[in-house]
């Protein structure tokens, strides 16, 4: 990890993730000694895990994957009950053939590609074989039956009409369960933590601060979904609305027990500790 100059911090580039950053910019962290870097998920998590970035919001999945060197900042996350409209299973044909077929993951994802093979496995009880690919909906189904998008590319993949079945794994993952299911979450390195433990500080009341003034305005951030990536002030608004951003108990037990089957399936070595930065 970089000791020198201002610490970046990592920022999911997809719409789920704005209400957490988007009165936390640069021009806000820079008097605390932090500057932000955009990128999607998969990248981030690479980012955090080699030391480039100290903080960074990230796959739930990359958290508990290296959970031995990260903290978790309190009250944050992107999570939904159920439907996220941003999750999406796209299939040429019906779940009961899929569930033993074959199905293209994006490669921008780590929670997502794995919710669905625990869905798959425990829920359908199937066994189908998965390809990883770049998030190209027409390619990923030129080889395979059904396709995995995640963020901003399956929104926008939901518009068209293809004719395709489209399964929430949101809404999938709240019927086998019962529980919430969280996405992201935002982590720091234990090591940046012990260094640098006001300036993260700083960082996460800013966050904080970023959640709550969003949340209690949609409408900046409704204004440029709108501008910047199409679709309708509703769409946008329900969006926003239907995620969840807080971590609170009932978020973390749901985060628990995908741990707990994702341990069962062999996709995590152990069932991790959630941790959290004080
Ligand atoms: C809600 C979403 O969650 C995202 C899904 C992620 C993953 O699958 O690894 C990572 C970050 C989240 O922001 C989404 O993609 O729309």
């Amino acid at each position: 990890m970089r000791s020198d100059g201002p610490l970046s911090v990592g920022r999911i580039d997809y719409a789920n993730a704005w209400p957490l950053f988007h009165y936390a910019t640069d021009d806000v962290l820079a008097p605390h000694g932090a500057h932000i870097v955009s990128r999607i998920p998969a990248q981030l998590n690479r980012a955090l895990m080699n030391g480039e970035l100290a903080m960074s919001a990230v796959s739930s999945f990359a958290y508990a994957y290296h959970a031995d060197q990260y903290l978790l900042l309190p009250d944050l996350s992107v999570s939904s009950e159920g439907t996220v409209y941003s999750i999406l299973l796209f299939s040429k044909k019906p779940l009961d053939e899929v569930r033993n077929g074959r199905i293209a993951l994006t490669n921008t994802s780590a929670t997502s590609v794995n919710l669905l093979k625990i869905l798959m496995s425990c829920y359908l009880e199937g066994n189908p074989s998965y390809e990883t690919m770049e998030p190209d909906l027409d390619l990923m189904l030129e080889h395979a039956d059904a396709a995995l998008l995640i963020g901003d590319t399956a929104i926008h993949a939901s518009w068209l009409d293809k004719g395709l079945q489209v399964f929430d794994l949101g809404e999938m993952w709240h019927r086998f369960t019962g529980l919430g299911m969280t996405y992201a979450v935002v982590a720091v390195r234990k090591d940046a933590a012990a260094a640098h433990h006001d300036v993260i500080a700083s960082v996460h009341r800013a966050m904080i601060d970023s959640k709550h003034k969003s949340l209690s305005d949609l409408s900046p951030l409704v204004t440029q979904a709108c501008k910047q990536l199409g679709g309708t002030p509703d769409y946008w608004d329900h969006y926003f609305r239907t995620l969840k951003y807080d971590f609170g108990q009932r978020k973390q037990e749901g985060l628990r027990l995908y741990f707990c089957y994702a341990a069962q399936l062999g996709l995590l070595e152990r069932e991790p500790e959630i941790a959290f930065f004080a």
